[in-house]
Parts: C-alpha cells; sequence; structure tokens
C-alpha cells in the first residue's frame, strides 16, 4: 500500500496556483525528499496532505483512508510555522501535546529533547529560538509515533549538530517502525544519504517522481564540444554552453557520439540541472 498518494490534486488560492494536478503515489517505509524551487508548491502538498488546506480539486489518501480536513490519526506533520503554544513552558506544552494525542510516547519525547540537548523544559516557548522550536516541534510530532511523519523544512532553523540529530531521529524510527518520512528541504547535501524516492515539483506540477537511485542512474551530465547537435537518443533537460564546451543534462541518453563524455550526477546537480531548466523556461 502507498503511504500517501493523490489523485490530480489541485489548490488554487484565488487566481494563484498552489499546486495543480498532482498524481503521486509515494511509497512506505520510504524516506521521500520533495523538492522544488520557492513557491513550487511543497509546502502546499504537506498541508494538503495533513488535511490543513481543502483541495480545489483531486483527492489525497494517507494509507488508503481519505484525508478530510483532519490529520490522519497515523500521521503526524510539522509544518513550517510550528505551531506551539508561546504561553507554555517546555514542559507544559509536551504534556499539553500528551493530552491532546491517544497513541503518545512519552519515552520518545524524552529521547529526542535529550538527544537535542541544550533545551530547559522550565523555559517559556515564546522565549525559545526558532531552532529550539524547531527542536520541541519535532520531539513532539515524533512522540504521536506516526507511521507517516511528514517535515516542511524541518533542517532549516537548525545548526549542523541539530540537522545531523534530526536525521539521525527520524532515521531511528524508519529503522525501528518502518516509518514513511516525506522531508520538504532545500538542503539537498543533506538528504542524498537518506533518502529513496525524490519528488520534484516544478510550477505546482510534479516534475519527477521516483526512487533516486534509478533517477541517478538513468540521468547524465554530457559533456561535449559546444559545436555538437545534441544526442540522438534521450531527452535533453538542460544545455550549459561555456567558451568551446557545452554541458548536457540529459534523462537516457543511449550510446554516445564520438567526443562526448558522460559524467554520473548526485542528487544535488540532478535537481539544480531541473531548477536551472525550470528557469529558462519561465523567462523564455
Ligand atoms: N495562503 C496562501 N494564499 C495565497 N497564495 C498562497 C498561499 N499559500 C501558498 N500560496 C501560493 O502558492 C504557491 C506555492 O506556495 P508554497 O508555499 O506551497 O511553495 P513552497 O514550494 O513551499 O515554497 P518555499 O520553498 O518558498 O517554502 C506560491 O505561488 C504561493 O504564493
Amino acid at each position: 500500500m502507498s503511504a500517501l498518494s493523490t489523485i490530480g490534486l489541485s489548490k488554487r488560492y484565488g487566481d494563484r496556483r498552489g499546486i495543480e494536478d498532482c498524481t503521486v503515489k509515494l511509497p512506505e517505509g520510504k524516506v521521500v525528499a520533495l523538492v522544488g524551487a520557492n513557491g513550487a508548491g511543497k509546502s502546499t502538498f504537506l498541508a494538503l496532505a495533513a488535511g490543513l488546506v481543502e483541495p480545489s480539486s483531486g483527492a489525497v489518501r494517507v494509507f488508503g483512508d481519505k484525508v478530510r480536513g483532519r490529520i490522519h490519526p497515523d500521521a503526524a506533520y510539522l509544518s513550517q510555522r510550528r505551531p506551539l503554544y508561546g504561553t507554555f513552558t517546555v514542559a507544559e506544552m509536551v504534556r499539553a501535546a500528551a493530552k491532546m494525542n491517544r497513541r503518545w510516547s512519552q519515552e520518545r519525547v524524552e529521547e529526542a529533547l535529550a538527544a537535542f540537548g541544550g533545551l530547559d523544559v522550565g523555559t517559556r516557548v515564546d522565549s525559545l529560538s526558532p531552532g529550539m522550536r524547531s527542536k520541541l516541534a519535532l520531539a513532539l510530532c515524533l512522540g504521536r509515533l506516526p507511521r507517516l511523519l511528514m517535515l516542511d523544512e524541518p533542517l532549516a532553523d537548525l545548526d549542523p549538530l541539530a540537522r545531523d540529530e534530526t536525521i539521525r531521529l527520524v532515521m531511528a524510527d524508519v529503522a525501528d517502525r518502518g516509518m514513511t518520512v516525506v522531508i520538504s528541504s532545500h538542503l539537498l547535501g543533506e538528504l542524498r544519504e537518506v533518502c529513496d524516492h525524490l519528488l520534484l515539483l516544478q510550477g505546482g506540477g510534479v516534475e519527477l517522481d521516483g526512487d533516486v537511485d534509478e533517477l541517478l542512474e538513468e540521468h547524465r551530465d554530457l559533456v561535449g564540444p559546444a559545436d555538437a547537435g545534441p544526442p540522438e537518443a534521450g531527452t535533453v533537460v538542460h544545455v550549459r554552453k561555456s567558451g568551446r564546451q557545452q554541458r548536457l543534462l540529459v534523462r537516457d541518453p543511449g550510446a554516445l557520439a564520438p567526443g562526448w563524455e558522460s559524467q554520473q550526477l548526485d542528487l544535488e546537480s540532478l535537481v539544480t540541472g531541473y531548477l536551472r531548466a525550470d528557469r529558462v523556461r519561465a523567462g523564455a
């Protein structure tokens, strides 16, 4: 079964497009990197999946159940706003979250807070730094023992050590409980080590949706003379020319013509190539 699936999912904000006609099936037990340029629709996608926003059309399912106006009981969602009660202390916030959730592991929350360190439980939430708020909000999400964890830019406010700790905590639940994770982030270097699946949104639509290793295998950077024609096979995603050389990002390039050299891509260069191509299209 798919952990999270959408069919023809669209959301419009007046005449603005949030996301448009997204159909995806995200596999269970995997870590999905949700990426795209600013405004591509990542937060909208996650808010729809969490039931916080009503679709304009189409549907979202979590573990096969249609999402209708509230979060699925087996899911947890860390929104970019990190909603917490400002006047509560950290300890009061944890107690409030425990009361609000039928399934709750105090042990897991405490483990997470201890792993981050430096978060005094007597501190008022509104005096925490943005990074500390992120840590507390993530610990509360883990306390729900979700089968599906959706994280909207969880690493954005964190120092390098806390990013590493966040990834470790999340991956422990992936390994121990088979939790599925959908994580939106611009920090592709950090995600590469842990993500199995890539969902790339562009202009509200799905540009790439697939297994990371397979996508990296299918794509190549081809380097060749600037005056050479395009390869006979494959789809050219993006072309960059500099001096006497050109560099093409190509999907399924097939056999190479003489003079061309093929280079493997990493996740960051694959995504960056698609983002560049999109910018060229938008400017065209
Ligand atoms: N509440 C809203 N009202 C109006 N427009 C919105 C609202 N939320 C999102 N949008 C629009 O929907 C589009 C997608 O926004 P969204 O925040 O989902 O993108 P994103 O990929 O998460 O961006 P970022 O990387 O900057 O966080 C943008 O054009 C944005 O302006």
